[in-house]
Parts: structure tokens; sequence; C-alpha cells
């Protein structure tokens, strides 16, 4: 009888994978069906859970090339890529110095300090620059870091959705692009990091649909300040449209075990304004990030 339930369960589950090609019906499908019905299958399959896309599907790289990328962005994303460090044959490592960050759309997911947060806050949190699925609407870029250097340089395409000034790119949204790039710089050479200070000058406008290449640099680290600047110019670097500099501050250290109760203390006291919003200044759950670098 139970060898006959779990044939059934097996032959059912085969029956959704192999036929049901639409991923969000496939994935709806699947939530309804207890973990442990899957079991035979994939016994039957031996395969692992985490082999197994739908079980634990990899979330998606927005920083590789999609069709809505222009050629200018192709082509500046295969300079990069060319330069990045690569295996080659033999197991040698190409070097190069250069690395390509790879980014989503949720950082909360990998949060461990995520229980202050609200179950929306949880589950309907995105990266404001990661929040369209609409491929080319909005910000499409990729980050190339160069640890050696302290520089990054973000290839930029700037979407329909980002306009200001009829046929230009809205300062909010340079801004928000350069925050991007100085943020990730910052948090990359000094840990988890807010930007404390933005000081922007736009030079020239950015035509919507264009390409520009945000290079920025680390200037000085002083104490838990980091200050960085960059520059955003036309994808030939002949044209200037802005520059930047900013100062981002690095978040508490990971808690020793003497100043765990003490934090412990501060997160039960501040857990009712956590429970809806995030708290105006940087919390102690922010010591629980871990830290990844997806911008
Ligand atoms: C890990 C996950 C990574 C994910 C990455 C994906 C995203 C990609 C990247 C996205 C990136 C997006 C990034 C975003 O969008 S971050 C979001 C925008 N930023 C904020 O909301 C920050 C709000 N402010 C704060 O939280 C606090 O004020 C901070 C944390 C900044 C400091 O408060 P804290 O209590 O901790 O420290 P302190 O007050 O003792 O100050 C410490 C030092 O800092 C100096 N100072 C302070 N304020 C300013 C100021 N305004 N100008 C110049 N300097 C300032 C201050 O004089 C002092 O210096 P000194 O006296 O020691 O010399």
């Amino acid at each position: 009888m139970l060898r006959h339930g779990l044939q059934v369960t097996r032959v059912f589950c085969q029956t959704v994978l192999h036929t049901v090609s639409a991923r969000p019906l496939r994935s709806a499908i699947l939530r309804l069906i207890p973990r442990t019905a899957l079991l035979p299958w994939l016994s039957s399959r031996a395969v692992s859970v985490s082999e197994w896309p739908l079980l634990s599907s990899p979330p998606r790289d927005y920083s590789l090339p999609n069709p809505s990328w222009s050629t200018e962005m192709r082509r500046l994303y295969e300079y990069y890529d060319s330069l990045c460090e690569k295996e080659m044959e033999g197991g040698e490592k190409k070097p190069g110095g250069w690395g390509r960050l790879p980014s989503y759309n949720r950082t909360l997911k990998y949060a461990a300090g995520g229980k202050c947060l609200s179950k929306l806050l949880k589950e309907k949190a995105r990266l404001f620059t990661r929040n369209t699925e609409e491929q080319g609407a909005a910000f499409e870029y990729v980050v190339f870091m160069n640890k050696s250097e302290k520089r990054c340089v973000c290839i930029f395409q700037a979407g329909h959705l980002l306009e200001g000034p009829p046929g230009n790119v809205h300062g909010g949204a340079i801004a928000t692009i350069i925050d991007t790039s100085l943020g990730t710089l910052a948090g990359y050479l000094s840990g988890i990091v807010m930007t404390a200070n933005l000081n922007i000058n736009y030079c020239s406008p950015i035509p919507l649909g264009s390409v520009v290449l945000i290079d920025s640099v680390l200037d000085k680290v002083e104490g838990r300040k980091t200050f960085v600047s960059c520059q955003v110019t036309s994808s030939d670097g002949s044209k200037l449209h802005t520059e930047a500099t900013g100062n981002a501050v690095a978040g508490l250290p990971i808690p020793r075990q003497s100043q765990h109760a003490t934090l412990k203390k501060k997160m039960s006291n501040t857990h009712r304004h956590l429970k809806h919003t995030f708290h105006g200044r940087l919390n102690p759950s922010f010591a629980y990030f871990k830290v990844c670098f997806p911008c």
C-alpha cells in the first residue's frame, strides 16, 4: 500500500515536472506539494535537493547580459569580462585583478537579522535598482571590481522608465546609480556601510537609452569612514556627464560574545519600531547581515 502510494507520488511529481513548463505555474503547483512527497522522486533520480532547480532555484543574476542590452553595453561588458581573472586550461588563473560582481534583487534574503523585519518586508522588499523584471526598462548595469586598484567600473544603460527632462535621465536615477557604485565599492572594501554623504555635480545630461561608465575610486579611509569618488562619462570616455564624492560609514563589527547581550537588549528595545520600518540610524541588526557583495 505504502509502496503503491510512493509510486503514485513519484509519477505525479514526474508528470508535473515534465509537462508543466511555465515556471510560475510549476512553482505554484510545487508549493502545494509537501516536500516529503517529493523525496521518492528525488531518490529515484539520485540527485541532491540542492541540485534540483525548483527546490533551491538559484536567484537570477541581473548583471548578466540580456536581450535588452545594446551593442555598446555588450561590447563594454565583453571588454571588462576579458580582463577578469579566469581559470585557464591546466588550472592556472589568468591574472587581471578584475572580477564581475553578481547582482540580485533581494538583500534581505541573505540577512539573518531579518527576523526584526515584518513579514511583508521580508517577502516583498526588493533592491530599488532591480525591482522590475522588464528587461531594459530601468537600471541595466553590471559592476566590475578591481580589488588591487581599489576601484570599480559600473557599465550602466538607462532605460525608458528613468526619464527626467524629456529624452534625458532623471537626476535622481543618476544619483541612485552613483550611490550604488560608490556604496558597492565602499562596501566591498570596508564591509557593510551606509552612505552618510553624497555630493553630485551634474555636468551634462545623460540621454535616455545611452550607455555610460561610472568609474569609482577609493580616496581614503579614516576610521569608520570610507571616502570614495566617481566620474560618470560617455562610454568612450570623451564626455563627462557627472562627478561625485561620497562618504560611507561602516557598520558595527560582528558582535563578540561579550557584546552580544547588550546588542540583544538594544534589539528588543527597538523591535517595535523596526517591525514596520527601518530605523533611521544604523541599528544592531545590521551586524547580523552576512557580508556578500551583490549590487
Ligand atoms: C551586505 C549587503 C550588501 C548589499 C549591497 C547591495 C546594495 C548595493 C549598494 C547600495 C548602496 C546604497 C547605500 C544607501 O543608499 S545607504 C541609505 C542612505 N543612507 C542612510 O540612510 C544613512 C542614514 N544615516 C545613518 O544611518 C547614520 O547617520 C550613519 C550610519 C551614517 C552614521 O551614524 P553613526 O551613529 O553610525 O555614526 P556617527 O554619527 O558617530 O558618525 C560616524 C562618523 O561619520 C561622520 N558622519 C556622520 N554623518 C555624516 C554626514 N552626513 N556627512 C559627513 N560625515 C558624517 C561623523 O562625523 C563621524 O565622523 P568622526 O567624528 O568619527 O570623524
